[in-house]
């Protein structure tokens, strides 16, 4: 048996043609989506996903400004940086790109964000209204993961979902969205014992780890979904997700590609965050 492929890049063009769409009726009536990116530094691999974002606001038809600040900026201009952008009319979502320079702290830096512009979800107010179930931005990574699931016909309602990892902005905030979407969620990480064998019981496996190839084919239940959502660099340059994909694909029904799995959904779900603040901020609903 081999998985049928869940193809990212597709869904995500799909998602961004609606977006499009819908940028476009806004102009009409004068408003036009804002997203400022702050980039810390010079990792090239940042350097990379910063770019990207600049493409997609510019293909889209958003307003877009990218402030790339020397590694050695102090917290108090950064933290400057962000309330100008916050009092800025033309911004509706503010991103400083993660990780930040060790000197900074981070989770300073994600306070000061304006809760209204808060396109990543991850300020601590977000975060509560995604638990409680209001209508926050989600964060980008988990909503992606839950649109393709609904996309590919694969709704979480009533299946059992286990999530590996649960770092605050993958593992934690995709376990909630499941639950939100009616699956049993069963949430794992580095001290679960005998991992492959919980895992064997998902009927949609989301693996957020950080290690090249973990999941084999014992790992995953003849005919589930996984969705990948690692981003490993190899030695030889490569991109390779957590899930060891050819060996993984033997058993499941549907499986995710790194590249061209989750990561496109990623940019997809910021551009949409930024489009909904942007019509929030000018009291126009859905
Ligand atoms: N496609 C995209 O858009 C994005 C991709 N990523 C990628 O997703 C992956 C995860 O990112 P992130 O959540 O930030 O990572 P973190 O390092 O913050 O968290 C990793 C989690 O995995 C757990 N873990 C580590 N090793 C094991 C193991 N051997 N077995 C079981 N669990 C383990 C950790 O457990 P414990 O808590 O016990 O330490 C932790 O909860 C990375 O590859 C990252 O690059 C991240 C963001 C966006
Ligand atoms: N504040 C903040 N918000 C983030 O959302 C954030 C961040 N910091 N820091 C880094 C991580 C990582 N991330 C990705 C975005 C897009 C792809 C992506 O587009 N991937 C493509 C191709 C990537 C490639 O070829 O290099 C793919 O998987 O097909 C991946 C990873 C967002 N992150
Ligand atoms: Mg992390």
């Amino acid at each position: 048996m081999s998985a049928q492929i869940i193809d990212g890049k597709k869904i995500s063009d799909e998602i961004r043609e609606e977006i499009r769409r819908e940028t476009a009726a806004l102009k009409e009536r004068g408003v036009q989506p804002g997203l400022a990116v702050v980039l810390v530094g010079e990792d090239p691999a940042s350097q990379v996903y910063v770019r990207n974002k600049a493409k997609a606001c510019e293909d889209l038809g958003f307003y877009s400004e990218v402030h790339r600040l020397p590694a050695e900026t102090s917290q108090s201009e950064l933290l400057g940086m962000i309330d100008r952008l916050n009092r800025q009319g033309n911004i509706n979502g503010i991103l400083v790109q993660l990780p930040l320079p060790k000197h900074i702290e981070e989770k300073a830096v994600i306070d000061a964000i304006s809760v209204e512009k808060d396109v990543d979800g991850f300020h601590p107010v977000s975060v509560g209204n995604l638990m409680i179930g209001d209508d926050s931005l989600l964060p980008c990574t988990p909503a992606g993961v839950i649109e393709l699931l609904k996309r590919t016909g694969q709704s979480p309602s009533g299946k059992h979902a286990v999530v590996i990892g649960r770092s605050n902005i993958v593992g934690k905030p995709v376990s909630m969205l499941l639950l939100r979407e009616n699956a049993t969620v069963t949430m794992t990480h580095s001290r679960t014992p005998d991992l492959p064998k919980v895992a064997r019981q998902a009927d949609i496996l989301v693996v957020a780890v950080g290690v090249a190839k973990l999941v084999k084919r014992d790992w995953v239940k003849p005919g589930a979904v996984v969705i990948d959502v690692g981003m490993n660099r190899l030695p030889d340059g490569k991109l390779c997700g957590d899930v060891d994909f050819g060996d993984a694909a033997e058993a499941a029904g549907w499986i995710t590609p790194v590249p061209g799995g989750v990561g496109p959904m990623t940019i997809t779900m910021l551009m949409s965050n930024t489009l909904k603040a942007a019509k929030r901020a000018n009291g126009i609903d859905r």
